[in-house]
């Protein structure tokens, strides 16, 4: 396995930004950006306190287990709880969102996957340094979306106003423990993600790896950046002149692994039809890895959401669907 990813530095000039942006996407879908602005600081202490939580007795994890967080589709599951491609995932996990207060209109009508975190009581650390990394890393997207949007020739807030005004934003802690000796280190099989960009931050370990045009390459960690993709709704919006790559994540270190993956997606209740312009008519049009036809897809990208997680928690669809 060779090959590298490109590195852009988001606090270059905006036109450097999307020329960079055009590259990685007509390329492998993946980069690393630096000059994010994100203080190693607040890395550092969700790491900590995420290691403290993990290493909690099952029971008391047990105490946020997400089907206590009913359909908001928030807290705690276990090892072997989450499906990719229908295996089990050899990792447990935490899984948070946009705060909303309980009288909040789509709270009260009962949207799926809205509503407000759960937090453990034995780490309250958690619940400081959670918000504020949410806050930091939509900062941080909705400056990526300006780059795309240039590097799609269309003005640089066309995102802002149409489709991420009230951005989805989900975002998971996981935790891969060592795999048994032998094993092929399975710790999330291969997948797009589904919605705009994902910003990873990783720890030490590595593991992630993704499908370029021209084979499995790794994404190792690099220090003070993160790995970010593009998801299922920006290859759709372009009609798959961006597309957004498979990838996976096999934890062969030995060691237990971290992982924070933040997902940055349309409005719940946005429609994602193709974008105007020119960046389209060099869409290729070729297969998709999964042979599904994101051309075809009509509805809110809730509705694409819903019916892709629904796959993924098969033991909770009946709960929140
Ligand atoms: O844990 C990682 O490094 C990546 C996880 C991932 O691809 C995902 O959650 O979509
Ligand atoms: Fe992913």
């Amino acid at each position: 396995m060779g090959g590298s990813l490109p590195i852009i530095d988001l606090s270059a000039d905006r036109a450097a930004v999307a020329a960079g942006i055009r590259a990685a996407c007509r390329d492998s879908g993946f980069f690393y950006l630096t000059g994010h602005g994100v203080p190693d600081e607040l890395l550092r202490r969700l790491d900590a306190a995420s290691r403290e939580f993990f290493a909690l007795p099952e029971d008391v994890k047990a105490e946020i287990a997400m089907a206590r967080g009913g359909r908001a589709w928030r807290g705690f599951f276990p090892v072997g709880g989450e499906l990719t491609s229908g295996r089990p995932d050899l990792k447990e996990g935490l899984y948070f969102g946009a705060e909303l207060p309980a009288g909040d209109p789509r709270v009260v009508a009962g949207l799926p996957l809205h509503g407000s975190n759960l937090y453990p009581r034995q780490v309250p650390e958690l619940a400081e340094v959670v918000p504020a990394y949410l806050a930091a890393l939509t900062a941080v997207a909705q400056e990526v979306m300006r780059g795309v949007a240039v590097s799609l020739d269309l003005p640089e807030d066309y995102f802002a106003s149409g489709y991420t005004a009230d951005p989805t934003v989900l975002f998971r802690v996981f935790h891969y423990p060592p795999s048994p000796a032998g094993d092929d280190g399975w710790g999330v099989g291969e997948h797009t993600d589904y919605g705009l960009l994902t910003l990873l931050a990783q720890d030490g370990n590595g593991g992630l790896q993704v499908r370029t045009p021209g084979g499995w390459i790794d994404a190792p960690p690099v220090p003070g950046t993160f790995v970010c993709n593009i998801g299922d709704m920006l290859d759709r919006l372009t009609g798959g002149w961006y597309r957004s790559t498979p990838h996976r994540v096999r934890n062969v270190s030995g060691n237990e692994r971290l992982s924070f993956p933040f997902f940055f997606d349309p409005d719940f209740s946005a429609e994602v039809p193709p974008l105007p312009g020119p960046a389209r008519e060099g869409a290729d049009g070729h297969p998709r890895w999964d042979g599904q036809d994101l051309r075809a897809f009509t509805g809110t990208y809730g509705d694409y959401l819903l019916g892709k997680v629904g796959k993924v928690f098969p033991q909770l669809r009946g709960e929140v669907l």
